[in-house]
């Protein structure tokens, strides 16, 4: 078995990986990545841009339709199997080019799987690996389930990758990905249906927008149930039938939207002496491990607030600047999440009801976008905005938006939080007209 030593090595090549890996390449560090699957991670090939891309023709048929009688005649159609070649256009080229990357800078690639065999050794392959400092960017994996049946469901993967749209889907969750891709199935032609185990949908976002959304969601013939756990997936001579208390569906496709737990089965944590629970790998303020202090994490592994790619990136940058000699503490401030749904729904900062259960006092502001002339031109019936500021010194403490445009309004949002700018600020802005962003002045 070959030894190789490396002054970094860092288990898994996704958005966690790269800044860290990069910036302590170019500080004259030797640096190995081990990944198994493609370099690029999730996020490229089977989360973030596979399924924005797919979204393109759907939320052009989604503005076609509010347009239909205003002046925009005939109806396109989407055309899944060319938006399936369309899509592979952009993930095929990531693994190849980042390879091509870490190969210009001098960073070893090790395609593996890695497990711990010691506090600062690693398996991989045939290779050990001695690395005085190692990054764990192993990600996260698909929830697990044990009901009869379950080799039935299929992954958030296999839904991006269908080469053609069957035409019932059932998404077990009612998280992000449930919400997305029924959406995206809906407006490509299929009969989506969510069906959640809890009592609530998008629990991460504030109730009164989630309550509009899935009055949205229904209104487009998705179905949103909610208190259904899954009790069995049998397959029958028509296709599948998902079934559990009170409830039977027919579908050709169950998928697994249940959550993305930490991917930390077989890493071999305990050899490293690293510590983590189910929510993902314990770490301090510097995202170094509280048990080993040579081991850090970053990415989706943690247990931390987001599981965001933008937050994957942040974390990286933050403990390369940990290795690399600048004590430095997380800073997620002015985070924003984006659900790509239609119309989309964003947001930053803390819900109403965070603020109520933190004992915050907040002046509320509600404002109707479907009632404004940037979203009633694009022929939109669905949008609203609350921001909550503070009284004391007009901090924002939230922004959540849901209608046309959102996902770009939070990122001004983020940018005001980020820099501790006080609502005021986005009062009192120039903003070009007739946009939607001319309009943040009056949601705050
Ligand atoms: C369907 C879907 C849609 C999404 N959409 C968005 C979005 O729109 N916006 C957004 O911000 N986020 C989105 N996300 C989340 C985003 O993709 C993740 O937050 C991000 O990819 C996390 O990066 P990471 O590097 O922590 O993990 P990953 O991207 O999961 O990368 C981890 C890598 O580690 C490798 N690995 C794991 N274990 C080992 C091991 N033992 N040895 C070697 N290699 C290993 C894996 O193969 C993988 O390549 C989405 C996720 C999904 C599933
Ligand atoms: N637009 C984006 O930024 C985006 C899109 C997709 C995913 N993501 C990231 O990926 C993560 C994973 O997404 P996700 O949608 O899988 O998780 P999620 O945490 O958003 O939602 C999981 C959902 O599954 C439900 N659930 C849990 N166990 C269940 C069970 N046994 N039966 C039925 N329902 C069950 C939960 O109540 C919840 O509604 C997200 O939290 C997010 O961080 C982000």
């Amino acid at each position: 078995m070959t030894t190789l030593a490396y002054d970094l090595a860092v288990i898994g090549g996704g958005p966690a990986c790269g800044p860290a890996a990069r910036a302590c390449r170019e500080a004259g560090w030797s640096v190995c990545v081990i990944e198994s699957g493609l370099l690029g991670g999730v996020c490229p090939h089977t989360g973030c841009n596979p399924k924005k891309v797919l979204m393109g023709p759907a939320e052009a048929v989604a503005m076609a339709r509010h347009l239909a009688g205003k002046g925009l005649a005939g109806e396109p159609r989407p055309d899944w199997p060319a938006m399936a070649a369309f899509t592979r256009t952009f993930t095929e080229p990531v693994a190849p080019w980042l390879a091509g990357d870490y190969a210009k800078r001098g960073i070893d690639v090790l395609h593996a799987r890695a497990a711990f065999t010691g506090p600062r050794t690693l398996r991989a392959g045939e290779k050990t690996i001695e690395a005085k400092k190692i990054l764990i960017a192993v990600g996260a994996t698909h929830q697990r389930f044990d009901f009869p049946g379950v080799e039935h469901l299929a992954t958030s993967d296999d839904f991006l990758a269908l080469a053609k749209l069957p035409a019932r889907i059932v998404f077990v969750g009612g998280g992000f990905v449930a919400f997305e891709l029924a959406h995206l199935a809906a407006a490509c032609g299929a009969r989506a249906t969510i069906l959640t185990h809890g009592d609530a949908a998008l629990r991460r976002f504030d109730a009164d927008l989630v309550a509009r959304l899935v009055a949205a969601t229904e209104a487009m013939g998705i179905a949103v149930r909610l208190n259904s756990p899954v009790a069995r997936i049998d397959q029958e001579s028509q296709g599948l039938c998902v079934s559990g208390p009170g409830f039977s569906l027919a579908a050709d496709m169950a998928v697994n939207a249940a959550g993305r737990p930490p991917q930390l089965a077989g890493l071999g944590l305990e050899a490293a002496g690293v510590a983590a629970t189910r929510a993902g790998i314990t770490v301090n303020d510097q995202l170094q491990s509280v048990t080993n202090p040579d081991v850090h994490a970053a990415g989706d592994c943690l247990d931390a607030p987001y599981a965001l790619t933008p937050t994957a990136d942040l974390e990286s940058r933050v403990v390369a600047a940990n290795l690399l000699g600048t004590p430095t503490a997380i800073d997620r401030t002015g985070t924003p999440s984006a659900l790509f749904t239609q119309p989309p729904l964003a947001m930053c900062g803390l819900t109403e009801a965070d603020c109520q259960a933190r004992g915050l006092a907040y002046v509320k502001k509600e404002y109707d976008l479907a009632d404004s002339f940037p979203w009633q031109r694009l022929g939109e019936t669905v949008g609203w905005s609350k921001t909550l500021v503070s009284p004391d010194d007009d901090r924002i403490l939230g922004a959540h938006i849901l209608g046309h445009a959102a996902e770009e309004l939070i990122n001004v949002v983020a940018l005001a939080m980020r820099q501790n700018l006080p609502a005021s600020a986005l009062r009192q802005g120039i903003w070009t007209y007739p946009t939607c962003g001319y309009y943040l002045r009056y949601m705050f």
